[in-house]
């Protein structure tokens, strides 16, 4: 799933001096290879992202678990684990931002329908000739 995450804490330093003289909050908008580079960080349910640099060292489940999840989704490694109700809090209170999935890109072929190729113009050559043949019946 490709997805864009926004409201990376380093990439708003970025931000900011590109809208220099504004006091705009507005999240900047990372693609996930950039954001991987920049941020560690988890992602949760519901797509939130929680601050995990610090508490990585400490997590009772080990370091390299969370490292290996970084900048991706780690919904279902974090449910399969089935963290208790604490676990949830704290990772609660870790949220930065959100991740949201891309939108999804559908792509529709119009396909002319049997209707409007053949049956409409037909109708429409019928009542010109029809139109044609009165017009032509009362001139004489
Ligand atoms: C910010 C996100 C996370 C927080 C706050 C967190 C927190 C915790 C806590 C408090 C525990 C102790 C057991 C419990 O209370 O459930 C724990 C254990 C554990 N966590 Fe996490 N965790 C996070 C993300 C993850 C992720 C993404 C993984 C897997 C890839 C993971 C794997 C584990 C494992 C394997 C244990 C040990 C379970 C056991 O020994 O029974 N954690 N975590």
């Amino acid at each position: 799933m490709e997805s864009n995450i926004t409201d990376c804490p380093r990439s708003r330093s970025r931000t900011r001096s590109s809208q220099r003289g504004s006091s705009s909050t507005t999240p900047s908008t990372m693609s996930p290879s950039s954001w991987r580079r920049r941020c560690a960080g988890v992602c949760l349910p519901e797509y939130q992202v929680p601050r995990t640099s610090g508490f990585v060292a400490v997590h009772p489940g080990g370091e390299e678990v969370l490292r290996e999840q970084a900048g991706g989704d780690a919904t279902e490694s974090f449910e399969d684990v089935g963290h208790s109700t604490d676990a949830r809090e704290m990772a609660k209170d870790m949220i930065i931002g959100e991740l949201h999935p891309a939108p999804l890109v559908t792509t529709l072929y119009d396909e002319p329908s049997w209707w409007s190729t053949w049956v409409i113009p037909a109708l429409a050559a019928a009542i010109a000739t029809l139109l044609y043949r009165i017009y032509s019946q009362e001139s004489e």
